[in-house]
């Protein structure tokens, strides 16, 4: 259960608390947020205290002087902790789970999933120490005019302090993403919940706890973001800020953070391309898949399918057949469509739904009631929207929603162009059987990445993972993730002559001979080393 046994210090009454310096403790501000159950309409899930501006700069403090002692423990015990804290995780995965479908109503087998994948990309993140333990040695003489009498050690170098801040559909996963990279790497980590999947995120970072990080090293500081956003993200102890959420947060954030890193992941308008010759059945499967799962509430999602209109019709039917299928209704169930996160959210579906239907767009209701348009509360029925054309705004704009726009396109140019017209850029995916075509389409559809034939996803979690234009900036993926919160180090040693290896560094006669002179004489050429001391020969 949440909030109890292993978990019992991480509560206090019915007030979740905050994580700082190693304890758990309610804030000094009495300031409390509440955590809506999306389910329910206006029942509240949980409460979670909310931290005072000084609580937040205590933590920033506290993981700048725990980052300077994590900087110097070896990568071998670093990754030990990581697989520890995986292994909690896994044990614990129940009580997790149980928070995920409550706070952003996560269908229960995947807020399981969730978890399970998080405790395994942070397993996985553990063997980034292969990454960190090689440097790159330079010799000087590859560059002209210069002699080989400098050599260069290049590494990498922890940044210092990462905030995180993760969004409400992943709240776990997206968490682990970026505390696994930036830990490995031997920084800090300064955790912003999402308001929507704090307890979620709260209970996991209880994990971490456990495992016996250095107190001070993690932090999970749930704020008002309407108050306190813009002192978190301006605070002058941030070295580096890995975001995931929205486009207006994400643009705003980057416009005001410091000269540090940014890692941003801001959503996409993901675009399904099929042609003639793609399987219109594996098609198919994909946008229900791809384009409904967890209700749409996924950057990865098929945001908008553009299919050449001979085929079109086809596929249409073929979606409309399976959405008829799935099953509407409360996570707890294991329904595939369950309620949008918020209200909010819900309306701001409905409006690109209502657009669309004025613009004399076609809505493919499912067999489920006469209606064409069906709501009740946050949650949604799934809806094909076929006919779309580019007046309409669910043409271009991220539903975050179970509602898919289908565009039928006379050529794949056709495609492309509305395509790389969109201010996202995360992924796409084509749908063809000729892998020369799917080459060019990919090369030519500018996202982050395109998949061939399956729709787009983030998975598996060590594959690079990108957003371009609004999408994004800065590149995920476990390897992406630890280099970008790395910087380069370089140490140049110089040397009073050039330095050859493997035998190379064979002296001239005359010098060998003056050395073997000096050495009987006993006043051999004193000269000033890079060192300054006054010695007879280099070795
Ligand atoms: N790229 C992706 O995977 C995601 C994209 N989205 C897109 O964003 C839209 C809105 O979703 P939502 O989750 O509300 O996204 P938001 O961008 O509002 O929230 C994302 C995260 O940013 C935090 N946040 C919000 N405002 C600030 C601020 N001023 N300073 C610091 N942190 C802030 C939020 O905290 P809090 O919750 O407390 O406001 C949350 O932790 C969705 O409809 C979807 O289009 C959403 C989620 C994931
Ligand atoms: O930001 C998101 O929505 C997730 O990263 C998507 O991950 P997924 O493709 O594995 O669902």
């Amino acid at each position: 259960m949440a909030g109890t046994g292993t978990f019992k210090e991480i509560i206090e009454g019915d007030v979740y608390k905050f994580y700082a310096d190693g304890h758990w403790r309610l804030s000094s501000s009495g300031n409390i947020s509440y955590v809506y159950n999306p389910t329910v309409a206006g029942k509240q899930a949980y409460k979670i205290t909310a931290c005072s501006k000084d609580e937040v700069n205590q933590a920033f403090q506290s993981a700048k002087a725990a980052q300077k002692i994590w900087a110097k423990t070896p990568l071998y015990k670093r990754a030990e902790m990581l697989h520890k804290v995986a292994e909690i995780m896994r044990k614990n995965k129940g009580p997790i789970a149980e928070c995920l479908v409550k706070e952003v109503a996560k269908p229960a087998k995947d807020s399981v999933t969730e978890v399970v994948r998080s405790a395994d990309l942070l397993s996985y993140t553990a063997e980034g120490i292969r990454i960190l333990s090689e440097g790159k040695f330079l010799f000087s003489d590859s560059f002209p005019g210069n002699p080989r009498n400098k050599l260069c050690l290049a590494s990498k170098a922890p940044l210092g302090v990462i905030l995180a801040i993760p969004p409400f559909n992943y709240p776990v996963n997206l968490t682990c993403s970026k505390i696994g990279p930036a830990l490995i790497a031997g920084n800090a980590v300064v955790v912003k919940p999402p308001t929507q999947g704090s307890v979620s995120t709260l209970h996991m970072m209880h994990c971490f706890h456990l495992a016996g990080f250095p107190k001070g090293l993690l932090s999970c500081v749930p704020i008002k973001a309407s108050e306190l956003g813009d002192y978190v993200t301006t605070h002058p102890l941030v070295n580096c800020i890995s975001f995931t959420g929205g486009c207006d947060t994400g643009m705003s954030i980057s416009k005001k953070a410091g000269m540090v890193p940014l890692q941003m992941e801001l959503g996409g308008k993901d675009a399904m391309i099929v042609l003639e010759d793609g399987d219109i059945e594996l098609a198919a499967t994909n946008i229900i898949k791809g384009g409904f799962s967890f209700s749409g509430q996924r950057c990865t999602a098929v945001k908008v399918v553009l299919v050449m209109e001979s085929v079109a019709d086809k596929l249409v039917s073929s979606v409309n057949a399976k959405v008829a299928k799935l099953k509407v209704g409360p996570p707890e169930n294991n329904c595939d469509i369950v309620p949008v996160v918020t209200e909010a959210s819900a309306n701001f579906i409905e409006g690109l739904v209502t657009d669309a239907k004025a613009k004399n767009a076609k809505l493919c209701q499912a067999k489920f009631s006469r209606q064409e348009w069906k709501r009740q509360g946050n949650l949604i029925w799934p809806l094909l929207i076929d006919n779309v054309t580019t007046d309409m705004r669910i043409a271009w704009e991220e539903p975050f929603g179970p509602v898919i726009p289908v565009m039928r396109i006379k050529t794949p140019e056709e495609g492309v162009k509305h395509c790389n017209s969109s201010k996202y850029g995360l992924q796409g995916c084509v749908f063809t059987s000729d892998i020369n075509k799917a080459m060019l389409l990919s090369d030519a559809m500018e996202s982050g990445t395109i998949q061939i034939n399956s729709a787009p996803a983030r998975g598996p979690d060590h594959f690079p993972f990108q957003g371009i234009r609004e999408s994004g900036v800065g590149s995920q993926g476990v390897t992406n993730s630890i280099n970008l919160m790395t910087k380069i180090k370089t140490t140049v040693l110089n040397l009073p002559t050039a330095s050859y290896t493997m035998g190379t560094n064979k002296l001239p006669f005359s010098s060998l001979l003056s050395f073997l002179l000096s050495l009987v004489l006993g006043s051999g050429r004193r000269r000033v080393f890079a060192d300054g001391e006054k010695r007879t020969s280099v070795w």
